[in-house]
């Protein structure tokens, strides 16, 4: 069934049936991250189409407008600095296939997604096409086909209210005859593979200004790094909503398809199970974040953090954290020593990933891939774009090996669980070290690591909480240990106080 036609450009007032008929379809897709709240569906921009008028299907990317119950009005999300209104207001990427009513949709034949027929989501009135039925394009292979033969002719389209582009970076493996799916497995986003050469990660919700995975990836592959998929191209467009602001963002980033992948964290499992050693590729990873680092170091801009400042984030961040999980409490004072190691300290700030830890991370016959360079989705635009310490990095990439350990515990209490995370971090800081030209031991890293791995371990226990109950005693054992532990004698800090 689809809702009633409504006009070309969707602007029509409440209790609009076309974006009633999108409310429910957002509703009810797995990447709509406002489930279970009170929304509706605002307004609809389309960016032009991407096929002429005699081609069917007739393919073009629209933005849904999704606004919650008593959100304000939408004042000027001017850039990636100005998304204070995120809370209230959200905008969502559909690929979008109409066909003329009364035709037969693509059908499950070989034009169809991964083998059904799309429904019928919405009827809309073009003044070239008449009436049009719209499905999901992702579901259609055609529409998929046609955003590759957009992306290698570097097109460029136009609506009344917006525009989109295609950015080819390199060329040398895409061909428009490539077969698409649709990437099965867990994701926010969307995914189309073609062939086993690339794959189109289309951005669902979109976020204003230049994606940090695209801008990373970019930055990675123009210096070598073969640690990351190389950058094939990107989707850019801009719009203006209802109330006249005109935003931009990154629609789609087109990288290579690593074959034959296996998910990090899903590796570290399967080896700790069958009590195998893992360390010669943890020492890999840590080579790999360390030459990462060093190609985000040299290409964003760095900055020094006051470490007396960073403590006090962290203390504060603690104190929120202590609201959503009360168990906290009892080991505020241990972790509130580890985060006034950093006092006194200046600390090196870069671009780094900001939410690394192993299901980051694929392992490909060619070696670890590192994916995913947005930093924690938690965090404001402008908190993931502020240089930060490497460390951080480093810091989530332990507390994975912990967390590890602590969910295939085995049958003698998670000893040799422990044994085993214990060597594969020993692994990956001496890999990390190695790399990155730092000596093998040094104080001011084992302090700044130990803050960062309790400030990770405090964020993972909200995590937790909030999304897996089951699991919050992995988190709070971390925490308890790192309370516990003795601190360091030998720092600036501390030299202050004798003086
Ligand atoms: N370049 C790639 N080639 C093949 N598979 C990939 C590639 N990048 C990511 N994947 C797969 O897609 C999954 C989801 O990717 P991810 O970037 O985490 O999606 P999302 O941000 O939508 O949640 C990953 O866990 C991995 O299995
Ligand atoms: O989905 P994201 O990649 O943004 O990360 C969130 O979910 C992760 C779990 O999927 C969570 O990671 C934590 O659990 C992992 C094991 O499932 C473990 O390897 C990580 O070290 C641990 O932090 C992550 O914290 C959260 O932001």
């Amino acid at each position: 069934m689809t809702a009633a036609a409504a006009g070309p450009s969707g602007s029509s007032g409440p209790g609009d049936p076309r974006r009633d008929a999108l409310r429910e379809h957002l509703a009810g897709a797995r990447w709509f991250g406002g489930k279970g709240r009170d929304f509706r569906v605002a307004d609809v921009v389309d960016l032009g189409w991407l096929t002429p008028a005699d081609f069917v299907p007739a393919v073009r990317i629209e933005i849904a407008e999704v606004r919650y119950a008593g959100s304000a009005p939408d004042v000027g999300l001017g850039g990636p600095d100005d998304q204070t209104d995120l809370e209230a207001v959200e905008y969502y990427q559909l690929l979008m296939a109409y066909r003329p009513a009364g035709e037969p949709g693509p059908g499950a034949g070989p034009s169809a997604g991964n083998g059904s027929a799309p429904a019928g989501i919405v009827t809309v009135d073009d003044p070239e096409r008449g009436r049009l039925v719209g499905s999901d394009g992702v579901q259609d292979s055609e529409a998929r086909r046609v955003l590759l033969v957009r992306l290698l002719g570097e097109y460029a389209a136009t609506s009344a209210d917006g525009s989109l582009a295609f950015r080819l970076r390199d060329s040398d493996r895409l061909t428009a005859d490539l077969p698409s799916t649709v990437f099965g497995g867990q994701q926010s986003n969307t995914s189309l593979m073609y062939g086993d050469v690339a794959m189109l990660k289309l951005f669902r919700r979109l976020e204003l200004g230049r994606n940090l995975d695209i801008e990373a990836h970019q930055v990675l592959s123009d210096a070598g790094i073969e640690d990351v998929a190389t950058l094939y191209g990107w989707l850019e467009g801009s719009w203006r909503t209802a109330a006249g602001v005109r935003h931009s963002a990154d629609f789609g980033m087109v990288v290579e398809k690593l074959r034959e992948a296996t998910d990090g964290w899903e590796l570290a499992l399967e080896r700790l199970r069958a009590g195998a050693d893992f360390t010669a590729e943890s020492e890999d990873l840590g080579r790999a974040l360390a030459e990462i680092h060093r190609a985000l170091g040299a290409n964003f801009a760095t900055d020094t953090i006051a470490g007396d400042e960073l403590a006090d984030v962290m203390v504060e961040r603690l104190a929120v954290a202590t609201e959503a999980a009360p168990a906290l409490a009892e080991h505020a004072d241990g972790l509130r020593r580890c985060f006034d190691e950093l006092r006194g300290r200046d600390l090196p700030a870069q671009r780094v990933h900001g939410d690394f830890h192993l299901a980051q991370t694929l392992h490909t016959p060619t070696g670890w891939k590192i994916i995913d360079f947005e930093g924690e989705p938690a965090k404001t635009m402008a908190e993931r774009v502020a240089p930060d310490n490497p460390w951080r990095d480093v810091a989530g990439l332990l507390r994975s090996y912990e967390y590890a350990a602590a969910s295939v515990p085995g049958d003698d209490g998670g000893e040799s669980a422990r044994a085993w995370a214990q060597a594969c971090s020993t692994a990956m800081l001496a890999g990390y070290r190695r790399a990155a030209g730092l000596p093998a031991e040094d104080d001011e890293a084992t302090a700044l690591l130990r803050a960062y791995t309790a400030d990770k371990a405090v964020y993972e226990v909200v995590y937790e909480v909030r999304n897996r109950p089951d699991w919050v005693h992995i988190p709070l054992g971390a925490v308890a240990a790192l309370a516990a532990t003795p601190q360091s004698h030998d720092h600036p800090h501390d030299r202050d106080q004798e003086i």
